[in-house]
């Protein structure tokens, strides 16, 4: 019984969301917190005798689902094994058929969320795999729905560990100990498109920011599908402040879109603006590799951008007010803040200047988090997606 697990990182944007949707440039960087996913693939005998399932198991909400490989092929119309190895879009009937599964299962009311995530692994799978039966298991490290790319390290870990299970993509090594290996160049953008796909069911209308930085790690600069490696010898520092209230990136995009509509004039002006804040953050960020700019004038610079990106990001209407008390708490101690993400809730992220001392950070953190918010550190630019084949003994002891 072939086992095989992928795990994903979540992203930070630092300057460029939205507007990144209308083909304005922005810069993104992965976080160390993942999302994993396991894959253990059940002999077609199984299926034959009428015993076959696609069983997941969302560990984080806490949830199973199971559907009968001979439901799945009557209400897909697919072969067991019909899998493509191209990406593809789905189809509207296709994910008509899909949501009329779902409504198979009773999913809690306070969880309907999950909705779009269960019709994207749905399509994954199916698309990948065809309708052989298999045990999915997924548990992540992110908040779901709070602007750190939950739904692109869901797909993106989804995609590598069904695509490895199809035997399209494979792991080459250099794991360093841990058991994850790397993906090669080639199959990172195999796994990439499919996520893109998976995204598309979950987003509406994504821009791929978010699957690429999860699928490719690093810090990225991207515009109009286009990524470039931005290289810093300065790590950048930043501090995420959760709210904890909760938000849906689809709605979010498709308003910041009818405002666009509604004010096609204004609305390019901020594009525009993003854009040239975007490229010159990027610039400023490359810069520092070279030492040609001394680290705290670099910390300067990248503080004004993010306080102009936010003030865009207002305009757009997409802050809030838990966002708005985050800023003003950080304020308080000179340090500037902006969302990530989606923003209408969700992630802030604050800069963490080299000089600041952890006695005052604790402190900022002290502050934000008798708020009710939540706060956490991360290692910014790091891997992308990994893999894990064989005795899996990486995925926290947690394997089906
Ligand atoms: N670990 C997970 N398990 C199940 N579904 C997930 C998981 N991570 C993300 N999702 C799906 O992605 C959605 C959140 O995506 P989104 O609104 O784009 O927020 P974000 O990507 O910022 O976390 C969830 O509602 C759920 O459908
Ligand atoms: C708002 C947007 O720029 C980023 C959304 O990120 P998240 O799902 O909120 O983590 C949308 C996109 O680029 O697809
Ligand atoms: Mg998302």
């Amino acid at each position: 019984m072939e086992v095989c697990a992928a795990r994903a990182p979540g992203k930070i944007i630092l300057a460029g969301e939205h507007a990144v949707v209308h083909g304005s440039a922005a810069v993104a960087a992965a976080i160390d917190l993942y999302t994993r996913c396991s894959l253990r693939l059940l002999p077609l005998a199984d299926d034959e005798a009428g015993a076959g399932a696609v069983e997941l198991d969302l560990r984080d909400p806490g949830l199973t689902f199971s559907w009968p490989c001979a439901r799945l092929r009557e209400a897909l119309l697919m072969e067991a094994a019909a899998g493509a190895r191209e990406p593809r879009p789905c189809s509207p009937d296709r994910l008509a058929a899909i949501a009329g599964l779902l409504e198979e299962h009773e999913i809690p009311e306070a969880k309907i969320w999950l909705s779009a995530g269960l019709s994207a692994f749905l399509f994954l799978y199916t698309s990948i795999l065809g309708c052989r039966p298999g045990k999915v298991t997924v548990s992540s490290d992110l908040p779901m729905g709070s602007g750190l790319g939950s739904s692109a390290a869901f797909c993106v870990s989804m995609s590598g560990a069904l695509l490895t299970a199809a035997g399209v993509v494979a792991a080459v090594g250099g794991g360093e100990g841990t058991g994850w290996e790397s993906v090669g160049k080639v199959d990172l953008e195999m796994v990439n498109r499919w996520a893109f796909q998976g995204e598309k069911i979950i987003h509406g209308k994504p821009s791929g920011i978010d699957n690429a930085v999860s699928t490719f790690g690093s810090m990225i600069k991207f515009k109009e599908g286009e990524l470039t490696n931005l290289k810093s010898s300065n790590p950048v520092k930043m501090l995420i402040t959760d709210t904890r209230v909760g938000r849906n990136t689809k709605a979010l995009v498709a308003g910041v879109s009818e405002r666009a509509s509604r004010h096609p004039d204004a609305m390019a002006s901020v594009f525009h603006a993003v854009n040239s804040i975007s490229e010159e953050l990027s610039s400023i960020v490359e810069l520092a590799a070279n030492d040609e700019i001394a680290v705290t004038s670099k910390e300067e610079k990248l503080a004004e951008f993010m306080e102009m990106n936010q003030g865009l990001l207002q305009c757009m209407g997409v802050s809030h007010s838990s966002i708005e008390t985050v800023l003003r708490t950080t304020l308080k101690f000179n340090l500037v803040s902006k969302l990530t993400g989606a923003g209408g809730g969700g992630c802030v992220l604050t800069l963490i200047p080299t000089l600041l001392s952890n006695l005052v950070l604790e402190k900022v953190i002290a502050e934000l988090e008798s708020h009710g918010f939540r706060c956490f550190r991360v290692e910014v630019g790091g891997q992308g997606l990994q893999l894990c084949q064989g005795d899996c003994s990486c995925f926290n002891g947690d394997v089906v």
